[in-house]
């Protein structure tokens, strides 16, 4: 497993944000977590990049454990992610914005950074190779030169997903990667997630509330209310859940069947 999550519990004041979640991630697997609103959808995300540190639990990342570890450390060790709110530089290109993605990899000495020499010119080499992928990977070429801030949307949404692909992730999480956007966008975010998994392999955790992206694209899906697990499996499988019916009653679930 790349990923394994054990009884993970998380508390803020009086309310259990997390009761005990475990779920467990293969290596290039589609994970989706879906729950509706204050499950602990976004909390589990913030445990997984360091920014909460949960009161009990582990998660182990390839058999190391990094419930502890602070985000850049896990940051370092291959995990990003996809905001649902942009945070990109408007002012800054396309292209610029995807390198800045790329920094974590450039290891070299300030000194040899000011000096541009051996090392780091060969970094920043493979930088600008591997940046000029993704642009092509991505479909963003035309608006390289572009500052991201004149972009519409849903293409701001795929610079955002470029940056983080550019820090070749072996875990890569998209918070709700389809929020706010049209059919067409969705369904351009849907074949780029897509692509992502059949080309480079990624391993991909995403929280959507889009039912439909998650039943058409998630390998397995994990169902939470109230910070509990309740349904772990199929698309089909949790679709027919009922408990997972209960939780969404009238809800999304039961739109998507
Ligand atoms: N920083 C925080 N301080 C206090 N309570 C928090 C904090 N973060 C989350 N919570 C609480 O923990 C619970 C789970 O929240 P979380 O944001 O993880 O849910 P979610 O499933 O992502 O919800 P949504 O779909 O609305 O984004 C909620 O009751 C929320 O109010």
């Amino acid at each position: 497993m790349m990923l394994e999550v054990n009884d993970l519990s998380l508390r803020f004041g009086g309310t259990q944000a997390l009761d005990g979640v475990s779920f467990a991630v293969e290596k290039s697997e589609l994970f989706a977590i879906i729950g509706p609103n204050g499950a602990g959808k976004t909390s589990i995300f913030n445990c997984l990049s360091g920014v909460y540190r949960p009161q009990s639990g582990a998660i182990l990342l390839d058999g190391t454990r990094i419930t502890a570890t602070r985000p850049d450390g896990i940051a370092r060790l291959g995990v990003a992610r996809m905001f649902q709110n942009i945070e990109l530089f408007d002012n800054l290109t396309v292209l610029d914005n995807i390198m800045l993605g790329r920094h974590i990899h450039l290891r070299y000495s300030a000194l040899e950074a000011a000096l541009r020499l051996g090392r780091a010119r060969r970094a920043e080499l493979a930088a600008r190779r591997f940046a000029e992928e993704i642009l092509d990977f991505l479909d963003l070429q035309a608006v390289r030169r572009h500052p991201v801030g004149m972009l519409p949307y849903g293409m701001k949404k795929r610079v955002e997903l470029a940056r983080a692909l550019a820090m070749e992730p072996r875990l890569l999480l998209l918070d709700e990667p389809v929020a706010g956007m049209n059919t067409e966008e969705t369904e351009d975010m849907a074949r780029a997630i897509l692509d992502i998994r059949a080309e480079l392999s990624t391993t991909m955790i995403m929280v959507e509330h889009d039912m439909r992206l998650v039943m058409d694209l998630a390998d397995r899906v994990l169902v939470l209310d109230f910070g509990r697990r309740i349904a772990l499996g199929t698309p089909r499988e949790v679709q027919q859940d009922e408990a997972v019916l209960r939780a969404y009653l009238g809800g999304a679930a039961e739109e998507a069947t």
